[in-house]
């Protein structure tokens, strides 16, 4: 083939579920769509507890594969497969995408990363900062690479604002961030309507709640402005400091507040997450400076635009649109990665997931949410 042939990645799938869906069709997209023609994506397996639910699967969101095989770069078919472990046991494959519920993350990453397989891993990584550095310790023992899939870094509108405030100085000293990722779960009319408690957001036995769900996605907001700010030099928070309310019922968190100091800057990040209300439309996160303020509207994971709004009556809206559901900019970082021979991505590395899951732990701690004894650590 030419040199402008794209580098492939051969990705499995495990978990047939709601985000696998939003994943794959992202993979199956053209990538020139977003301007990118150095990386491609196939789909050659997807792997579920059940064959019949992967051959729906399949069948329903990518029955050609990836934009890889479409495009003729990759001759491999999509397959079905019955079993997680299966999937990791399979030579075609070069990395696992693994969108299960929080409680499996860490055996199905430790699983494909003893199978020799690199791995993009659904937000939260794992359940706790114990089975987060075995995995970082395991994938560095083997020399694979491993991601936390937190995809709303890897938007091209998240490096147009750490630009405008970290280089451009746009808002002058950043003092305050806050963001808020909340979403009407468990409503009065939600709980009246009989939701089952079985969900996963719900449910302590996969490690549901605000926290580990939704929690990525501010704290995704408070790190890439602040921990990421040249001046801070990528020092941890100190004081951390938080709130939970948990569900009467399973004992989950269902509001979380949090805030997270970074004295080298005298800044703070006032950070929320809930299951009961929806975050305001027009303000999922401000950043105030000291010549003004960032306001981007809703949503939290997938925002579209940012308003620059300075203390001089000077207002601009910088708009972002998203081709697709936004996951491939994520996947296309991983593929250059393993392009590239690295074993982490320096926009979500293994030693920030690690910190985030202590501060999840931390946050557990203060708040009482205790995982139940049932539930495998
Ligand atoms: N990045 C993002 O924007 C989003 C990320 N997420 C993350 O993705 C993960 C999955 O969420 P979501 O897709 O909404 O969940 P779903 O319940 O829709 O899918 C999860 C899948 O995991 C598999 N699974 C394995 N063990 C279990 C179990 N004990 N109970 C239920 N399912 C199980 C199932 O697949 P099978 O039966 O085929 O084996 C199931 O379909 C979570 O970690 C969540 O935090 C979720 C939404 C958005
Ligand atoms: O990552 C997520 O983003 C969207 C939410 O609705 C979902 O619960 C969460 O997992």
């Amino acid at each position: 083939m030419s040199s402008t042939t794209p580098f492939v990645v051969r990705w499995a799938i495990i978990g047939a579920g709601w985000i696998s869906e939003q994943f794959v069709h992202d993979l199956a997209m053209d990538p020139s769509t977003r301007d990118v023609n150095d990386v491609a994506h196939a789909i050659v397996a997807v792997g579920s507890r059940t064959k019949a639910k992967a051959e729906a699967f399949i069948k329903d969101y990518c029955p050609e594969g990836g934009f890889a095989q479409k495009a003729g770069y990759c001759d491999l078919p999509v397959v079905a497969v019955e079993g997680y472990d299966a999937v990791y046991a399979r030579d075609d494959v070069d990395c696992v995408y693994i969108g299960t519920p929080h409680n499996d993350h860490y055996f199905s990453a430790k699983a494909a990363l003893e199978a020799n397989k690199h791995v993009l891993c659904e937000k939260p990584s794992t359940i706790n900062a114990r089975q987060m550095k075995e995995l970082a310790a395991l994938a560095e023992a083997k020399g694979l690479f491993f991601m936390e899939a937190v995809w709303t870094r890897f938007f091209p509108l998240m490096y147009a604002l750490q630009k405008d405030i970290h280089e451009t100085k746009v808002l002058g000293d950043i003092h305050q961030v806050n963001a808020d990722f909340s979403i009407k779960g468990v409503g009065r009319e939600y709980l009246d309507e009989g939701v089952p408690l079985s969900h996963r957001l719900l449910n302590p036995d996969l490690a549901g709640g605000a926290i580990l769900d939704l929690g990525p996605y501010p704290l995704t907001w408070g790190l890439m402005t602040l921990f990421h700010h040249p001046e801070n030099k990528l020092a941890p928070p100190t004081a951390v400091s938080s709130s939970m309310q948990l569900h009467p019922e399973t004992g989950v968190d269902i509001f979380t507040t949090f805030v997270l100091d970074f004295p080298k800057m005298t800044a703070r990040a006032n950070l929320t997450c809930n299951l009961v209300v929806e975050s305001p439309a027009d303000c999922t996160a401000r950043i105030q400076g000291t010549k003004g303020e960032i306001i981007v509207p809703r949503p939290a994971p997938r925002p579209e635009k940012y308003i620059i709004r300075l203390d001089n009556g000077e207002e601009t809206v910088k708009e972002f649109p998203v081709p697709g559901n936004g996951y491939h900019w994520e996947a296309d970082a991983v593929a250059r990665c393993l392009r590239d021979g690295l074993k982490e991505c320096d926009r979500m590395t293994v030693s920030e997931s690690i910190m985030s899951m202590e501060l999840m732990d931390e946050f557990r701690k203060q708040g009482g949410y205790e995982f139940p004894a049932s539930l495998a650590q």
